[in-house]
């Protein structure tokens, strides 16, 4: 069991819910995270159970970066919107910044997170159990 992030901003928030919807066989499997509003609207959509942390500009892309910094997130699944100004682009820097830090999975668009699903179906993330190995020992 994996722990996978779900994050996307205002505009990208339908596209997350298709892949919600279409990928909800696969990511029922697993222990889901978000940020406020996406993971509510993920809930909604699906029934998915998700742990919610503050929306996104309240410290939510933090709080998700603080379970990287502790190598206990496996996967991260960020819609971006590249084509609007956040009001806390420091924190969603941070975020994908901490992601190549620990080598988490990261996909910003909904082209490689089908492929992140894919390669998570094929049990391309085993190694990620090692990391959970370790966390334990610690
Ligand atoms: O802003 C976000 C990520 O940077 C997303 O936050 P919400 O899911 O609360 O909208």
């Amino acid at each position: 069991m994996m722990k996978i992030a779900l994050i996307a901003h205002d505009k990208k928030k339908p596209e997350m819910i298709e892949f919600a919807i279409a990928y909800k066989y696969i990511l029922e499997k697993h222990e889901l995270y978000a940020t406020g509003t996406t993971g509510q609207k993920v809930m909604e959509a699906t029934g998915l159970k998700v742990h919610r942390f503050q929306s996104g500009p309240l410290g939510g892309d933090q709080q998700i970066g603080a379970m990287i910094a502790s190598n206990e997130m496996d996967m991260v699944i960020f819609m971006r919107d590249p084509l609007t100004a956040q009001p806390h682009e420091p924190d969603v820097n941070a975020l994908l910044r901490l992601s190549d830090v620990y080598r988490i999975p990261l996909a910003t668009n909904m082209a490689s997170a089908e492929i992140l699903m894919h390669a998570l179906t094929r049990g391309e993330f085993h190694w990620r159990e090692l990391e959970h190995l370790k966390n334990k020992q610690k």
